[in-house]
C-alpha cells in the first residue's frame, strides 16, 4: 500500500468533524505516522485543541491505548500527560481523540539550538519533569516503552504551560500490572519483540527481554545524556543497528568509554544514576526518590538555582513542577482526607 492510500482515509485540512458534543475543524498537521496523524483543531468556540487520528486500516489499534493510559493519568491529576476531552470516529475512515494541546517537543527544541544541546540547567529541569511523568505513568500500572525526547513536550507558552512538560504518545505502552485485583507484576515473556527507538533503547529491550520500570529509567538517562552533551556516541548508527547500539551500552559502562561518554555531564551524580539503573532487575521497583536525589546533588554542585530560567523561556525565572510541589500537594490532599497517596502506589503493590 502507497503512503497515499496509507493516509487518504485521514481528514484533510479544513475539513469538519463532529462529535455529539462538538464540532472541529482540522486546521493544521503537526505530525504523521504510517496509520495515524495528528492535527491542530479548532472547536466551534474558536479554542484550540490537538486531534490525534488513527485510520480503520491500522493492523494494531494503539488510540484505546492512549485513551486508557491517559484516562490512569487523569484521575492521578498528573501535571504532565494531556487530557482527553472528547473522541469520535468517522465510520470507515478513522477514530479521533481530541486533547490539550501542546507546543514542541524536547527533540526539536534541541535541534533548533546551536550548538545542539541544552544548558545543564534546562537539562536537569527537564529531567526531573520528565522523571516524575515515568514515575506518574508506572504508578497507574504502564510501561511507556518508548521513551525519546520526541515524545516529550512543552506546554504552550499562550497558555502559560510553556515550563511544564507532558509526555505523549502512548502506542507502545503496555500494562505492567497484572489484571488480577492483587495487582501483581505479569510474568514476563522468554522472549519479547523489540519495542522502541535503538537509540534510546535500555539494554535488555535491545537483547528482546521483556521491559519493565527500570527500561524506562535507562532510557531516560541516554535522553538526558543526549540534551546535556548534544550527542550519544552511537548517533550514526540507524534503527537497524541494535546489536552495534547495544555494544556501545555495553562499553560505555567500562574502560576508555566510560570516560569519554561521561565528558561534559555532572560526571558523579550521573555515574552513580548508571550503576544504580543496571542493579534493577526485572521485579525491582525504581528508588525514583534515589534518582532525583542525584539531579537534585547535580544542580547543587553546578550552582543550578531552583528558578534559573530555561533555554526556550530565557526572560523568565522557572516555574515548571518540581518534586517538592509534588510532595507538599500530597501532604495536604492527605491531610485533608480528600486523595489516596497514589503516587506511592506503584511502589507498595505492584
Ligand atoms: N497534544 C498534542 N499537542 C500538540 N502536538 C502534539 C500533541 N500530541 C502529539 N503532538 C505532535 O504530534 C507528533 C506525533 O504525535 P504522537 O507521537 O502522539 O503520534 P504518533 O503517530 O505515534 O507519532 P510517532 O510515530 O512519530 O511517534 C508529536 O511528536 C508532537 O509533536
Amino acid at each position: 500500500m502507497s503512503e497515499e492510500e496509507k493516509n487518504d482515509k485521514l481528514p484533510a485540512t479544513g475539513e469538519i468533524l463532529c462529535t455529539k458534543r462538538h464540532k472541529y475543524e482540522a486546521a493544521k498537521l503537526l505530525g504523521k505516522g504510517g496509520f495515524g496523524a495528528v492535527f491542530l483543531v479548532k472547536r466551534e468556540d474558536g479554542e484550540n485543541f490537538a486531534m490525534k487520528c488513527e485510520s480503520y486500516d491500522v493492523k494494531k489499534q494503539v488510540l484505546s491505548m492512549d485513551c486508557k493510559v491517559l484516562r490512569g493519568t487523569f484521575l492521578i491529576q498528573s501535571p504532565h500527560f494531556c487530557q482527553v476531552l472528547d473522541r469520535g470516529k468517522v465510520v470507515d475512515r478513522f477514530r479521533f481523540l481530541i486533547m490539550k494541546l501542546v507546543g514542541r517537543n524536547l527533540w526539536d527544541l534541541r535541534i533548533d539550538r546551536e550548538p545542539p544541546k541544552f544548558t545543564l540547567n534546562t537539562s536537569l529541569k527537564a529531567a526531573e519533569q520528565c522523571l516524575m511523568a515515568i514515575q506518574d505513568l508506572h504508578s497507574v500500572g504502564y510501561l511507556h516503552r518508548d521513551i525519546k525526547p520526541g515524545n516529550f513536550a512543552v506546554g504552550r507558552p499562550e497558555a502559560n504551560e510553556h515550563h511544564n512538560v507532558f509526555m505523549l504518545d502512548f502506542g507502545l505502552c503496555r500494562k505492567f500490572a497484572g489484571e488480577s485485583t492483587d495487582k501483581d507484576l505479569r510474568m514476563p515473556r522468554a522472549t519479547a519483540p523489540f519495542r522502541g527507538t535503538t537509540r534510546y533503547a535500555s539494554m535488555a529491550a535491545l537483547r528482546q527481554i521483556e521491559q519493565s520500570r527500570k527500561d524506562d529509567i535507562e532510557a531516560w538517562l541516554y535522553m538526558v545524556v543526549e540534551w546535556t552533551v548534544g550527542f550519544l556516541p552511537w548517533r550514526r548508527l540507524k534503527g537497524q543497528d541494535k546489536e552495534e547500539v547495544l555494544r556501545w551500552k555495553e562499553d560505555i559502562r567500562t574502560g576508555e568509554a566510560y570516560e569519554d561518554f561521561m565528558q561534559g555531564l555532572p560526571k558523579r551524580q550521573f555515574t552513580e544514576i548508571m550503576r544504580y539503573v543496571d542493579t534493577l532487575e526485572y521485579h525491582s521497583i525504581p528508588d525514583y526518590d534515589y534518582v532525583h536525589y542525584c539531579l537534585q546533588h547535580a544542580c547543587k554542585q553546578n550552582n543550578c538555582g531552583p528558578t534559573d530560567p530555561l533555554d526556550w523561556d530565557p526572560g523568565s525565572k522557572y516555574h515548571g513542577p518540581t518534586f517538592a510541589d509534588r510532595e507538599k500537594k500530597q501532604k495536604i490532599a492527605i491531610a485533608a482526607g480528600k486523595a489516596k497517596d497514589t503516587s506511592k502506589e506503584g511502589s507498595k503493590e505492584f
